[in-house]
């Protein structure tokens, strides 16, 4: 059994409500159109090529969540983090775990990301054998490629990933991205989370995938220096963890930076400016990916 909760969402939140509920224990979130069915209903948010501008009016946010979860605090802690004072009205529903599979199989086609890049759920037939199909299910922690920040960063892996480099994912979720970077022909690939249940999932996705990870949870300092790092977080963790995240780039290394709204770049690259010079690399429905490279010398 689990619980399903259903939030009013205003529709300039609903996307930053989601990944917070997300980051606070929903197996898995998704957003949709208050009014459908009536005569104020919109299109499919995320349609190719709407912005984040073409939201519905009135989203409803539905969130799943195990039985066992602190839903007040986990809702609380939620709202809070995208700067509502109350938690919006919501309704709960019970729902039973065997339809939710269900129906989440029923809903996720093979995607593909790049020319020779798919991510195909596992109980499809991959549509491209001779391609890199990365084996990642939808449910249990953010990244199914389906999101276009984690989309953006498949790309710049795809462009980045040089035989052998080696690669921080930092935020993993699922470890799609570290997945990928194997599958892309990385070296040494490490993914970290602040979330001990991402971290699980992302071991688990390593080994459905048939590679392997360094994995760690963030309390544990990391060490060392990556010639490849890429941060899928939202902007507030991302700025503060710049000196952490730049400490981590090689000389010479390259960072890409995700999980950033067109309006809140300038804000990112001012705060890693003292360590490395980022740039938009590329934009994607209202998403942007920051990044840059650090110089072989340290500027002093
Ligand atoms: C948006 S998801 C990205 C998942 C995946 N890398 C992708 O690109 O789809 C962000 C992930 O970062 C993790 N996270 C958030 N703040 C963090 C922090 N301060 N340190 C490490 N991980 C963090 C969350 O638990 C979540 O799994």
């Amino acid at each position: 059994m689990w619980l399903s909760v259903i939030l009013q969402a205003d529709a300039t939140r609903a996307e930053a409500l989601s990944e917070a509920l997300m980051e606070h224990g929903a197996l898995s979130v998704s957003i949709d159109d208050a009014d459908a069915g009536t005569d104020a209903e919109k299109p499919q948010f995320g349609e190719p090529g709407m912005s984040p501008a073409s939201l519905w009016d009135h989203s409803r946010v539905v969130a799943l969540f195990d039985t066992d979860t602190d839903l007040a605090q986990a809702l609380a802690t939620a709202s809070a983090a995208v700067g509502l004072k109350t938690v919006p009205p919501f309704t709960i529903e019970e729902v039973e775990e065997q339809n939710w599979v269900q129906l989440t199989q029923s809903q996720f086609d093979p995607i593909r990301i790049t020319e020779h890049l798919w991510i195909v759920p596992s109980w499809h037939v991959a549509p491209d054998a001779g391609a890199i199909n990365l084996v990642l299910d939808p449910g249990m922690a953010f990244g199914t490629g389906s999101h276009p920040t984690t989309r953006l960063c498949l790309e710049w892996l795809t462009d980045n990933t040089q035989p052998g480099v080696s690669v921080l994912d930092y935020g993993c979720g699922s470890g799609i991205l570290g997945i990928a970077a194997v599958k892309l022909g990385a070296g040494e690939v490490t993914g970290v989370d602040i979330d001990e249940k991402a971290v699980e999932t992302a071991a688990n996705n390593a080994a459905s995938n048939g590679v392997s990870l360094h994995l760690q949870v963030s309390a544990k300092p990391l060490e060392g220096t990556f010639q490849r790092v890429v941060a899928n977080i939202l902007t507030n963790p991302l700025k503060m963890l710049a000196p952490l995240l730049a400490a981590r780039v090689a000389p010479g290394g390259r960072l890409a930076l995700s999980g950033v709204l067109e309006a809140q770049a300038e804000d990112v690259i001012a705060a890693y400016a003292p360590y490395i010079a980022l740039t938009v690399g590329a934009t994607f429905d209202g998403w942007v990916r920051l990044q840059g490279e650090r110089p072989e010398q340290a500027v002093s």
